[in-house]
């Protein structure tokens, strides 16, 4: 029996008009509550931008101030990259793939397929003594009163290895002789074979810092992370679809760090790292870039790019000089 009483009047609650306003322009979810909070809101936005746009020129002048007054502890870290410090198998992996008549069959039985579907890998890559060497230079550097700076917003404890001087004699090598064949059997459709930069970092974790790290995608076509150790528990990878071909949810594939393992990922696989349970997680990530795919289309803002100049690999985006005529020659 329905109730006679005073009708009712239905509402709603006034945040419709001030939280969660979407602006399609920005893709952001906003709040909106007077002009006076927008500016106070945005005020870390405009200190952001200007952090972001002082980095290049930062971190040349960290690096130089670092190759003039910093003491290795490991100076043969800095050595040029011997076989010696990398995996056999990761030396036979490469070997077969520069190797005339070398395709993805044969490669994929020298690797691990951690998934066939999302084309992930894993390999060897260093050897255990070269892992502990490395690692301990970053402690002894983390050590030293050398200005540092870190890889990125959601990394804030590792480093950046350009800084140190590793790009010319560690992590160029291991990107042009060994990864850009195998990369170039794996992934040719995203600029494996035609990699000419990268950036390389080590992400730390352990309690008391970063403990985990959210869901992204990478600024790179291409990444490979490798392990480096110590002991820890927890802070698995994950990996869940390509983020420009967003799938329907399923369960992200898990994957355990193996000590001087690498895992070979696509840039804009979706991934990221469990909590830290107990430890200390050191990782070597290379984010490998090819400018012939991204000089089309950057990844992070899915459009051409619109080139600005950069300190050294910049972003990985090249743009062609203008060629210079010797006019004398001319005459
Ligand atoms: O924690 C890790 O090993 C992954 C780090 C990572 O994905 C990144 O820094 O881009
Ligand atoms: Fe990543």
């Amino acid at each position: 029996m329905a109730t006679a009483g005073a009708p009712r009047r239905f509402c709603r609650c006034a945040c419709f008009c001030s939280e969660n306003l979407y602006v399609a322009r920005y893709g952001l979810h906003l709040r909106f509550r007077s002009e006076q909070q927008l500016r106070q809101d945005y005020v870390p936005l405009e200190q952001e931008v200007e952090r972001r746009r002082r980095l290049g020129q930062e971190s040349a002048a960290r690096k130089a101030l670092i190759l003039s007054s910093y003491q290795p502890a490991r100076p043969d870290i800095y050595y040029p990259l011997q076989d010696a410090a990398l995996a056999p198998e990761f030396l036979a992996a490469a070997e077969y793939s520069a190797s005339p008549g070398a395709d993805l069959q044969g490669l994929l039985q020298r690797l691990e397929t951690l998934s066939e579907e999302k084309r992930i890998y894993r390999v060897p890559v260093f050897t255990p003594t070269f892992c502990q060497a490395l690692l301990e230079e970053l402690e002894h550097f983390e050590q030293s009163d050398m200005p540092k700076g870190r890889p990125n917003t959601m990394n804030n404890y590792g480093m950046l290895l350009h800084e140190l001087g590793l790009d010319e004699p560690l992590v160029t090598p291991l990107r042009e002789r060994f990864l850009q064949p195998l990369m170039a059997l794996l992934y040719p459709d995203c600029g494996g074979g035609r990699l000419d930069s990268h950036r390389a970092f080590v992400v730390k974790y352990t309690l008391g810092q970063d403990q985990e790290l959210g869901c992204h995608y990478d600024n790179a076509e291409l990444t490979l992370n490798v392990a480096l150790g110590k002991a820890f528990t927890g802070g698995a990878l994950y990996f869940g679809g390509l983020f420009q071909a967003p799938a329907a949810l399923t369960e992200p594939l898990e994957v355990e760090h193996v000590m001087g393992q690498g895992v070979l990922h696509r840039g804009g696989q979706l991934h990221g790292a469990r909590p830290l349970g107990t430890g200390e997680r050191c990782n070597l990530i290379v984010w490998l870039r090819a400018s012939v795919v991204r000089n089309r289309f950057c990844p992070m803002c899915c459009r051409e790019p619109d080139l600005v100049d950069d300190d050294g690999f910049g972003d990985g985006f090249t743009r062609d000089e203008p060629t210079t005529v010797d006019v004398c020659a001319l005459t």
